[in-house]
């Protein structure tokens, strides 16, 4: 039996929502290469064009976005079960919590109807920034400002997590990194909620799933961790002299370097170029050279050292430190992107679904029996 260890260069199932392609160093979503789409286009677009396989009409698009508006209010039920957490919990364990809750409170619960379905990602889509902003918001001792009608889903989810009305250069990097994040294939978190819809559960506890699998570093929790480095190394004079000595030491010790390497690209992740140049634009509006030339400095060294390319979180997380945000919100804002890919997959798997059940090889003790 060949045991497929992570299941690496398994091809578990087809899929329709977007093509990964190592060869070309290419993401596709339902057929748009992803460059295109992160700088021509809005986070709302995205979504749709997720869920429902083409980009909305102009018509489609303003009722989108209005039932988003509607959708933004955080709920006083989700509002008072995040209340109950420590304020040290993680955002990420309170965004896991509050989805959870969600799916309590669902008004369709029950119906897996692929237009339940896709109402139920609609409203998680919106949900969801308040839900980041509250977990920000409420250990300032405070509330997240009430969202704004005159602003877009990227525009209004910077506002209510700074609680600072944001300029075109910041909501246009948001933007970017919320599209670019929004899907990736088979991923483990997507895998995961593929893995719980595939038993016939519920959408809320797919997304749940999702979230959890999100939170390691290994995968969206790499984010943090890019920008948790560069504190350690330090920013400004002396950093790629830094960035050397802190890389010998991290692989000396066997540390993985977080935001480098990637399971299926070899050549770079498709997604970098496009978050880089968004970063570059951000830190020089913002007069901060010294972001990029660390950045620049630890992944030469990581190319020289160990020839592995940056992942889109690698210049994802300096650019949510840049725009305002706390370190340990920046993988519970890849939630809030992320969640149009999870159930985008959701509905697919449940539209020809087998329940996903892989073998295993044991390698336990042989068999014996308990003492007569
Ligand atoms: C949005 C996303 O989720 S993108 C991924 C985000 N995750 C990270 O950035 C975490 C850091 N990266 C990694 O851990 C890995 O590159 C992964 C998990 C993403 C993919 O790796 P895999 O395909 O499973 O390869 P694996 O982890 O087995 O690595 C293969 C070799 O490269 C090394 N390697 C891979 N990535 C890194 C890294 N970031 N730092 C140091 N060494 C690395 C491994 O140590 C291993 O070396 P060895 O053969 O000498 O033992
Ligand atoms: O595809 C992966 O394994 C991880 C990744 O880049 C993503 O989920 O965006």
């Amino acid at each position: 039996m060949t045991v497929h260890k992570g299941l690496a260069g398994v091809v578990a199932d087809t899929t329709a929502v977007s093509k990964v392609d190592p060869e070309t160093n290419s993401l596709l979503y339902r057929g748009y290469p992803v460059q295109e789409l992160a700088t021509r286009c809005s986070s709302e677009q995205v979504a749709r064009l997720l869920w429902d396989g083409e980009l909305p009409s102009a018509a489609e698009l303003e009722r989108f976005r209005a039932r988003e508006r509607e959708g933004r209010r955080l709920d006083e039920r989700v509002r008072r079960t995040i209340d109950d957490l420590p304020l040290t919990a993680h955002p990420m364990d309170v965004v896991r919590t509050a989805v959870s809750v969600l799916g309590a409170l669902d008004p369709a619960a029950g119906d897996a109807s692929p237009e339940a379905e896709l109402a139920k990602a609609e409203r998680l889509f919106a949900a969801l920034p308040a839900v980041v902003a509250h977990a920000q918001r409420r250990r300032l001792g405070g509330q997240a400002p009430p969202p704004r009608d005159d602003l877009d889903h990227a525009a209004n989810f910077l506002w209510m997590v700074t609680g600072a009305e944001p300029d075109a250069v910041a909501v246009r990097t948001f933007e970017t990194s919320l599209v670019l994040y929004a899907e990736h294939s088979f991923n483990a978190s997507t895998f995961a909620a593929r893995v719980v819809t595939s038993t016939l559960s519920d959408l809320h506890s797919a997304v749940t799933a999702a979230v959890g699998a999100l939170k390691g570093p290994l995968h969206g929790g790499a984010n943090e961790a890019v920008w948790e480095a560069f504190e350690e190394i330090g920013l400004g004079e002396g950093s790629p002299g830094r960035a050397r000595a802190w890389l010998a030491a991290a692989l000396a010790g066997h540390r993985k370097v977080m935001g480098f390497g990637h399971r299926v690209y070899r050549h770079g992740d498709s997604r970098v170029p496009t978050m880089h140049a968004a970063l570059r634009e951000l830190a020089t509006d913002r007069g901060r050279p010294d972001v990029l030339e660390l950045y620049d400095a630890l992944e030469a060294e990581m190319t020289r050292a160990k020839q592995i390319l940056p992942n889109l979180d690698y210049p994802a997380g300096p650019a949510y430190h840049l725009l305002g945000l706390d370190t340990d919100l920046f993988t519970p804002v890849f939630v809030a992107a992320r969640v149009v890919g999870w159930t985008a997959h959701v509905v697919e798997q449940r539209g020809a679904n087998s329940l996903i059940r892989p073998l295993s090889e044991y390698d336990g003790p042989p068999l014996r029996h308990l003492p007569a």
